[in-house]
């Protein structure tokens, strides 16, 4: 099971990540988001990971070819692309990156094809990123199969039984492991990580 853990919001966090075993973590530069890092404190973020686990970059309000040269400046792995980005925006963020990740909701009735925009990963989120709401994975009408990334309002309570009922092929968390909006609670990163590893899902 892949594991994902986003919007850090310091190096303490990013830290108690990767020595929790996380085979990810994501820095949030969208604007208005409460876990939004300036760009100091990403590039710390990520140098401080270094290859300890794939660092992504998550953003809903860049274009696409801004997103990729920011993801290229910042050094980050992947690129999350999350909301409304179409095919054209892919295929401009792929000449500058070459790992995208496709994030989107049911809400928008996606091609649940994972790699349909040449995404190594499919992320199927709640349709307000971020604020820690669950979605029906029953409305799922097919497996997306290969590398989707169930995400939406998971915590250490609940991911066992998420990853049981939906089998993804990886999770992501962010407000389930917080104290308060973009204040991270490292018990509860350690928790998640070990629930989501305990299912014994590979
Ligand atoms: O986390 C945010 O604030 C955010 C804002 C804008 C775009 C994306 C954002 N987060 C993306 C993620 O990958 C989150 O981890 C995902 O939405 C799950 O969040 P949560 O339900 O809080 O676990």
């Amino acid at each position: 099971m892949y594991v994902k853990v986003c919007g850090l919001t310091t190096v303490d966090a990013a830290l108690v990540a990767i020595d929790a075993g996380v085979d990810a973590i994501g820095v949030v530069m969208n604007r208005t988001s409460p876990r939004a890092v300036d760009l100091a404190t990403a590039r710390a973020i990520v140098a401080a990971v270094g290859d300890g686990a794939d660092t992504v970059l998550v953003v809903n309000d860049k274009t696409a070819a801004e997103a990729a040269d920011l993801a290229v400046a910042l050094g980050v792995d992947v690129l999350q692309l999350h909301g409304g980005y179409d095919a054209a925006d892919f295929a401009v963020a792929q000449t500058r990156l070459a790992r995208l990740w496709r994030a989107t909701s049911l809400a928008d009735e996606p091609d649940l094809t994972v790699g349909a925009y040449g995404e190594e990963a499919l992320l199927l989120d709640a349709a307000r990123p971020g604020s820690g709401q669950r979605w029906d994975t029953d409305a799922l009408t097919e497996q997306p199969g290969g590398r989707w990334i169930l995400a939406g309002g998971l915590n250490p309570g609940n991911v066992a039984d998420a990853i049981a009922a939906a089998r993804p092929w990886g999770v992501d968390v962010s407000s389930g492991v917080e104290s308060a909006p973009g204040v991270k609670d490292h018990a509860a990163i350690r928790a998640f990580v070990g629930a989501a590893r305990g299912t014994g899902a590979s």
